[in-house]
């Protein structure tokens, strides 16, 4: 789609395209309890993403909608929900581009926002929230689920394969992927009149991925001119933000700097490997930290994740493979599986790379190092799937696999993009590894 003119609202656009126990040593179930409890992120430090000086009363929400977030044990506000929710709230409505670290509570933020704006007593959708994938879009669904909890909200989910709406939707709320939205919307069976708030999460994605862009896009289209547009994602790079500000026109923007994005809590290392042979054999090393908690392995390709699932199943592991290959309702029992807690180790695509939400996850690891479809580093992806792990404070530990010069290449280019640290982790010796790895997990 690079270099592609779209035409939007009159405005011609440029778009660029692009706890099963460790039996083995009990030292690891110490850690594991450790991990649980730890937050490494001080709420105290006004530099953290977590610190706020107001409550949420302060922030004039709804008693209603107070009453379901402390159900949900938030006591302060995250430092995103601070600022973003009073802008988000003013009126006239004004739209948004928020930006803030992964795992920091930007859902919140705009669900809050969409409940806030919502008549409950005229039945009809006033509020489209899109994600790029279905297990994102659950997941969002799920927490305005939680939220509207003491409302009167009817909400409903708009993935491939789910509730075929054939009659008018009445929900106040859609959440949904771009595709099943735009195909209610042509279908008129969504009706789009009384829409007040369009939120696009993981906005950079929305509007960057070619179909996901174009739908995004046509859907944006077709909102109320009074309608407050409202973009979140932890990465907005500088091609997409430009767009995005035409996307949403005279939006207040709470924005980062490329070396303020990396989670303090997520510790970052590297192992040197010798081949992609010898990428399996660690892999499988690692098998015992893995399961402390819970991780996520990330691979480039489809197969691989499916290979290798298949080959640690082979040797006796627990592992499953996710990606968009699968059928909807396969992805939806896996999804719901590791989500419980029940798998521990998920091998995936970076179809998961966004937005996914498992406080248990402590490790994630980059089998592959992200690139883009041009096949350059790519730092967002990366920031995306570490950020995995270390959700709201809680310690995390990512590793990357290198395996050739090319991908220690690509492996430094995204480092120097975030002026990060990522530390090497010798591969031939088991013990130290394991100490390196446990030590993240605690500080
Ligand atoms: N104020 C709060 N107090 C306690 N927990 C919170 C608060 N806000 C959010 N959380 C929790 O923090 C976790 C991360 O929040 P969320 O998924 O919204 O992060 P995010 O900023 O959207 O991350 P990502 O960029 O990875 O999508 C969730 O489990 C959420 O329930």
């Amino acid at each position: 789609m690079s270099d592609e003119k779209k035409n939007f609202g009159g405005y011609s656009l440029d778009l660029d395209d692009d706890s099963e126990k460790v039996t083995k040593n009990d030292n690891l179930v110490e850690v594991k309890e450790e991990v649980q409890v730890k937050l490494a992120d001080s709420k105290g430090d006004p530099n953290s993403p977590l610190y706020s000086v107001k409550s949420f009363e302060e922030l004039g929400l709804h008693k209603d909608l107070l009453k379901g977030i402390y159900d949900m044990k938030f006591s302060k506000p995250s430092k995103i929900q601070e600022k973003a929710l009073p802008l988000l709230l003013a009126n006239p409505p004004k739209n948004m581009i928020g930006q803030s670290q992964s795992g920091t509570g930007k859902t919140a933020a705009f669900v809050l926002t969409m409940l806030s704006r919502i008549d409950f007593s005229n039945n009809t959708p006033q509020a489209i929230c899109l994600g790029p994938t279905r297990e994102l879009a659950r997941q969002i669904l799920q927490v305005v689920e939680e939220m509207a909890k003491y409302t009167q909200l009817k909400v409903h989910s708009a993935v491939k394969d789910d509730e075929k709406a054939r009659e008018k939707i009445d929900a106040h709320l859609i959440v949904g992927t771009p595709g099943k939205v735009t195909e209610l919307i042509s279908k008129r069976l969504l009706p789009v009149n009384m829409i007040k708030i369009f939120v696009l999460d993981e906005a950079d994605n929305m509007l960057d991925v070619q179909g996901l862009g174009d739908q995004s896009l046509r859907i944006r289209t077709l909102m109320p001119k009074t309608c407050q547009i409202v973009l979140f994602s932890a990465t907005f790079p500088d091609k997409v933000r430009t767009f995005s500000q035409r996307f949403a026109p005279g939006a207040n923007e709470i924005s980062l700097k490329a070396e303020e994005l990396t989670v303090a809590g997520i510790k970052q290392f590297y192992m040197d490997c010798k081949s992609e042979e010898h990428k399996f054999e660690i892999l499988v090393s690692l098998y015992s930290l893995l399961t402390i908690g819970q991780s996520i392995i990330f691979v480039r390709k489809r197969d691989t994740a499916d290979k290798i699932a298949m080959k640690m199943t082979a040797q006796g592991h627990k592992v499953v493979s996710l990606h968009g290959k699968m059928e909807s309702k396969d992805r939806d029992t896996i999804m719901d599986s590791f989500r419980q807690g029940t798998t521990k180790v998920l091998i995936t695509t970076n179809v998961m790379a966004r937005g996914i939400d498992i406080s248990q996850v402590n490790m994630v690891i980059n089998y592959d190092i992200p690139v883009d479809g041009n096949g350059r580093p790519d730092p967002e992806t990366y920031l995306h799937r570490i950020g995995r792990t270390g959700r709201f404070g809680r310690t995390g530990a990512s590793v990357n696999f290198v395996s050739d010069q090319r991908s220690y290449d690509e492996m430094k280019a995204i480092q120097n993009h975030f002026g990060c640290e990522i530390v090497k982790v010798p591969t031939d010796d088991e013990e130290r590894i394991a100490k390196i790895l446990k030590e993240a997990l605690k500080s």
